[in-house]
This record gives C-alpha cells, sequence and structure tokens, in this order.
C-alpha cells in the first residue's frame, strides 16, 4: 500500500445520505449531519484533539482517490480526532494540487489545526451531498478499532463529502471508531 494509505474511498461502495439507511436514528444523525464534526466532539467530548497519522503527496489512481484520478497529483491528509484520551474517527482527506493554490495553498500546512475549523470559516465554503458506508464485521477498520483497544462486534460506519472553497474541491471522509459512541444504544 502507498504510504500504507487506508484506501478508504475505493474499500467500499458509497449511497447517498437520502437514502435509506439500515442503521440506528443516533448513527444517521451522526453521518448525515452537516455541520462541523470537530465543533460536534467538542460540544459532545473533552479534551479534542487531532493526532496527524500522516500527510502525503501522491499521484491518483483508480485505487486511491478514483475521485481525482485525472489529477497529476493529490495530498492526502489522515489523522484520528482524540475525545477523551481515545480516537473516536480516522479521517482521510483528499486535496488535488489544483485546489492548494492561492488562499488555499494553506491547506498544506495546517498540521494538528482541525481541517474543519477552516473549512466552516471559509465564507466561500460548500459542502456537497454526504455519502455513506457501511463496513461489517471483519473489515481493515474493524482491524484498526482492534489495534486502538475498541473492537467491535457490529458494523462501523462511514461518510465523506466533497468540499469547495474558492469553487475548488476536497474530499474528507470520516469513519466513526467505537469510541465515538455513535453505536451505543
Ligand atoms: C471537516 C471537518 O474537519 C475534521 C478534521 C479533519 C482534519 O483535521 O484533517 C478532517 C476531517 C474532519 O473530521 C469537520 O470538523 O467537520
Amino acid at each position: 500500500m502507498h504510504n500504507n494509505i487506508l484506501p478508504l474511498g475505493a474499500l467500499t461502495s458509497w449511497i447517498s445520505e437520502t437514502e435509506s439507511l439500515h442503521c440506528t436514528e443516533k448513527i444517521t444523525s451522526w453521518l448525515c449531519d452537516h455541520n462541523s464534526l470537530t465543533q460536534k466532539l467538542e460540544l459532545q467530548f473533552n479534551h479534542f484533539f487531532v493526532e496527524v497519522k500522516q500527510q502525503v503527496y501522491i499521484k491518483p489512481n483508480c485505487t486511491l482517490s478514483p475521485m481525482f484520478k485525472n489529477e497529476d497529483k493529490i495530498l492526502v491528509r489522515e489523522v484520528f480526532l482524540h475525545c477523551e484520551n481515545k480516537p473516536v474517527v480516522f479521517a482521510q482527506t483528499e486535496i488535488p494540487f489544483s485546489t492548494l493554490t492561492e488562499q488555499q495553498a494553506e491547506l498544506a500546512e495546517i498540521g494538528k489545526q482541525s481541517l474543519g475549523k477552516i473549512l466552516f470559516q471559509d465564507p466561500t465554503m460548500l459542502r456537497g451531498q454526504i455519502e455513506v458506508t457501511e463496513f461489517k464485521q471483519g473489515s481493515l477498520f474493524h482491524q484498526l478499532a482492534t489495534d486502538f483497544q475498541q473492537p467491535a462486534n457490529h458494523s462501523l460506519w462511514a461518510r465523506r463529502s466533497l468540499f469547495y472553497l474558492n469553487n475548488k474541491p476536497l474530499l474528507v471522509s470520516e469513519l466513526f471508531l467505537p469510541a465515538s459512541g455513535i453505536y451505543d444504544q
């Protein structure tokens, strides 16, 4: 795997938030919330912080970043969002080089700042439709959860959506880990 990037986008099929989702109302309310996830987690938990797992430039292909496969290069940013000293979300953001221009060049340098803080403060920000996907037990992400001492005997859910800053796209995908609490009845 290139730089052991987790190919979140290509590993699954995505359905529109407008479809009927076979999950609880609680899970749906988190998956389909168009507001900032950072803000929502900060309101719900203490000690929110962003751990940058890696930030690499890659040439997209049909496995990695299929949505931007015609771009020369993209920046892939992988982070874990932590609350109360536990990782609660694995997030992967794909930013085409053609988006990293003008004021948006700064997106490559945000470090441990939450991307959401920047996106939702930008007056030009538009968010596209949310798509969701279900990872059934035994997935790569169940192993990730187990590695974080969060074994799951149920599906794990993820969402993705395109954001636009000055009409330039970037794709944000987020997988909710068990410690997020969204799977608790
Ligand atoms: C898009 C948001 O930003 C969050 C923070 C991210 C980061 O810092 O890389 C990535 C995805 C999101 O979970 C948000 O808060 O809604």
